[in-house]
């Protein structure tokens, strides 16, 4: 069965915005992501006076590599880390004053090493209300550029955010890091800056960004492969084939490699350079697997590990518990709700061999719990969700499309 509907990738839809708009010139993205992330992402260059013309299956922007022609902006970031954490650069490199917030759940997730290196930079930033947290005001005079030293520990979008305006600054940039979860999403950033005509050097622990203009691109955006992980996650737990196309081992992101995972597990994986096939096996076996660099998928891996005939330990995710809730936590307590025996530690989860009964999971805003428990109730009867409307962070249609597979599948079973 293929699933032709997995919507473009959050991840490329944003940092093509944001290219777009250092762009010289007119470009052009196909296919974009439009969900409540991206589309607040759009809309907050909008608001920073940069010309954003979308339509549902394209997007083109007129990029201005002097910074946001905007001499100053209320930017609202909704619940989208890549917001928060990308455009107050935009703000440092423009002329004016710039205020960025976001909802209750992204002004709890850390921003601090972010602000504190800009202010390295030699930025003014103010942290409105509580130091490290939106809402944040920066107030942009250009970027001289310069070295510093960054803990990207939490979170690799610190890096991404400076790392994409590096380009625009007078001198370039030279960024060290302390410590990087994430890693395959700087490798996109390096990849697409490249797509866009800038060379970063990443050399152990440094990355240095020559300064160098963006040139417009027109640019094709793939299908997003957290989101294809809840399909290729029906698919081994049902027993049934999926074919997500347009999606493979050419991918750009990190997140194509849940489908390994799968493979381990003893699922029948084809990763082909433009698209992943899984067929499920009889049974799904326990593994010890390490996310660090696929941390997104780490929910939907907890919520088919009941139905596995081992153990299933996750470990190196800590940085899971300050992304839109804490998924260590939340992914623990709907696995005990659910009548699993669960375990977890400061950066680590274990759930052993279950029958998940009947319970509503209790999604606390997280898109990712929503879509990851939606496919633990394909083998759950009576299994709700408190907040199916949540998935609108990155894939709206998530229910519909989930749906239509399923009943897909019930007419195979007929015929
Ligand atoms: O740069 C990006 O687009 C993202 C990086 C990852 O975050 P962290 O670096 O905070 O782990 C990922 O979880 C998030 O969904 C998107
Ligand atoms: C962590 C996530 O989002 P972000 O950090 O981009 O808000 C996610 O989509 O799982």
């Amino acid at each position: 069965m293929t699933v032709g509907e997995v919507p473009g990738s959050k991840s490329i839809t944003a940092r093509a915005l944001f290219l777009a708009a250092c762009a010289d010139g007119t470009t052009v993205l196909r296919r974009p992501l439009w969900s409540d992330d991206t589309e607040g992402f759009a809309t907050a260059l909008s608001t920073l006076g940069y010309s954003v013309d979308r339509a549902p299956d394209r997007c083109v922007v007129e990029g201005s590599p002097q910074g946001p022609p905007a001499g100053g902006a209320e930017v609202y970031c909704r619940d989208a880390g890549t917001a928060a954490r990308f455009l107050p650069t935009l703000g440092a490199l423009g002329h004016g004053t710039f205020r960025f917030d976001g909802s209750a759940q992204l002004r709890r997730r850390p921003i601090g090493p972010l602000t504190g290196a800009l202010r390295a930079l030699g930025v003014d930033v103010r942290h409105d209300e509580q130091e490290g947290h939106l809402p944040v005001t920066v107030t942009g005079a250009g970027l001289s550029g310069g070295a510093l030293t960054l803990d990207a520990s939490l979170s690799s979008q610190f890096l991404t955010g400076l790392l994409l305006a590096g380009p625009l600054t007078e001198k370039g940039l030279t960024v060290t890091v302390t410590d990087l979860v994430s890693v395959p999403y700087v490798e996109m950033t390096l990849a697409m800056m490249r797509r866009f005509g800038n060379d970063v050097t990443w050399s152990g622990d440094t990355f240095h960004v020559p300064p160098q203009p963006y040139r417009a691109a027109e640019y094709a955006i793939e299908p997003d492969a957290s989101t294809a992980s809840y399909f290729l996650a029906a698919a081994a737990l049902t027993g049934r084939t999926v074919t997500v196309p347009g999606l493979g081992a050419d991918a750009l992101q990190g997140d194509v490699r849940f489908a390994k995972v799968l493979q381990e597990m003893g699922a029948d994986v084809r990763l082909r350079t433009d698209s992943v096939t899984v067929t499920g096996p009889e049974r799904l076996s326990g593994i010890t697997v390490n996310m660090r660099d696929i941390s997104d998928t780490m929910p939907t891996l907890a919520a088919i590990a009941p139905f596995a005939d081992g153990p299933v330990r996750i470990e190196d995710v800590y940085n899971t518990r300050v992304k839109e809730c804490d998924r260590l936590d939340a992914c623990a307590t709907n696995l005990a709700r659910l009548g699993v025996r669960v375990e977890t530690g400061r950066d680590w989860i274990q759930i052993w061999p279950g029958t998940p009964r009947a319970a509503e999971i209790d999604c606390r805003g997280d898109h990712r719990i929503a879509m990851s428990f939606s496919v633990t109730g394909l083998r759950t009867p009576g299994l709700t969700l408190d907040d199916p409307g949540c998935v609108r962070k990155t894939f709206p249609e998530f229910h519909e499309v989930l749906g239509a597979l399923l009943r897909d599948w019930a007419a195979e079973d007929v015929s």
